[in-house]
């Protein structure tokens, strides 16, 4: 269609650490029409911190010089207040990424501070019905602070991101089974992203047949696999030197997306607000099994069954996510209820 003549109204997007390396890959693939599809403008609006606002202009100037007919505006700013203004979603990126020997949980006192300023600017100046996502680590805790902090805006409308642990597990089982990874599917990595979360193998399926026949090697499973999906954000650190960025961007697509139209029966891992759903402690920010309804509403996965093997890897993801929020909120002097 010619997106010249559509007459959809931009949704609004705002990208925290716009001129990092997660903001270059990611940007120009909301501008090309990848996360919320060909016939939907959007308007970008670009945040950094002072340093960052060089490199930002720069990053604008290539938005331009793709000449993308969704754009329909970039705003470039370091005030909060016009970067969250009338937005419909808010992609927190920015924050300082961990480095090698460092663990996600290392982050908190860096980058906790950020996501306090963050949250109460969304809550005053975005869309009352905006979305917001958070990839800055230590994502899950982060995401909880800002949720914290924006009173105003209800608890669900806020996400933190295991799709790219989802996405790397897929990967992992088609490349051990020797197909397509398009073939993997109702795999939900549960938890905290961090080495503790839970890629559930068990409920998966490969084909239509279930991971545990096609794979029939438990060990390679338990302690392959796991690990290797749970460590994969330190390998890629040690590889490229630099923490994930392409895939990371890719995911936030991903995730956006996919919580933007309806599942038609597939899951996927979401870290969302507790409920008290399959025994995880209320009122923390964990990745459960999503599903997005027709009328657009997201939704815990029921009925999914969990052996027991199962149920520990989760519940001491959940047990670090509890300590990670002790610790965080204790710095930052937020409270718990
Ligand atoms: N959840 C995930 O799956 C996942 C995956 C990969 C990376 N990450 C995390 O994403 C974050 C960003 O990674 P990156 O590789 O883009 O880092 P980067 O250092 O390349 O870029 C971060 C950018 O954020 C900016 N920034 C810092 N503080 C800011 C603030 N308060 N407000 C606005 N901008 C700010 C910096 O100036 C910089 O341009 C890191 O915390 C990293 O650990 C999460
Ligand atoms: O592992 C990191 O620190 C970066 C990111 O969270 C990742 O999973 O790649």
């Amino acid at each position: 269609m010619n997106t010249f003549s559509s007459k959809k109204e931009p949704i609004r997007v705002a990208v925290t650490g716009a001129a990092g390396n997660i903001g270059y890959a990611l940007l120009f693939r909301i501008a090309s029409g990848a996360m919320f599809g060909p016939d939907q403008p959007v308007a970008l609006n670009l945040i950094e911190i002072e340093p960052g606002m060089k490199a930002l202009a720069g990053v604008a100037m290539e938005l331009d010089d793709c000449a993308f007919p969704l754009v329909t505006e970039i705003v470039q700013t370091d005030d909060l207040s016009v970067g969250f203004k009338d937005v419909d979603w808010a992609l927190l990126v920015g924050s300082v990424p961990r480095k090698a020997g460092m663990e996600r949980a290392d982050l908190l006192g860096i980058n906790g501070k950020v996501f306090v300023g963050q949250g109460k600017a969304i809550n005053d100046n975005a869309k009352p019905s905006v979305r917001v996502l958070v990839v800055g680590n230590p994502c899950n805790t982060n995401a909880l602070i800002a949720m914290k902090s924006a009173p105003d805006i209800p608890n669900e409308q806020f996400f933190a991101m295991t799709r790219l642990d989802e996405n790397r597990a897929k990967t992992q089982l088609a490349q051990k089974a020797g197909v397509p990874v398009k073939e993997v599917s109702q795999l939900c990595v549960w938890g905290n992203h961090s080495p503790s979360m839970y890629p559930d193998f068990e409920n998966a399926k490969i084909g239509r047949q279930k991971v545990t026949d096609v794979i029939q090697d438990q060990a390679w499973l338990r302690d392959t696999f796991v690990p290797v999906v749970g460590q994969r954000g330190k390998a890629i650190i040690d590889a490229r030197g630099a923490s994930s960025a392409a895939s990371a961007a890719n995911a936030v697509v991903d995730t956006v997306r996919d919580l933007s139209s309806p599942s038609h029966g597939e899951i996927h891992s979401v870290c969302v607000v507790s409920r008290g759903e399959y025994g995880t402690p209320e009122g923390i920010i964990t990745s459960l099994p999503i599903r997005v309804d027709g009328a657009g509403q997201w939704r815990v996965m029921e009925g999914v069954k969990l052996s027991e093997y199962a149920k520990e890897k989760i519940a001491a993801s959940n047990k670090e996510l509890l300590e990670e929020r002790e610790v965080a909120f204790g710095q930052l002097g937020l409270s718990i209820s």
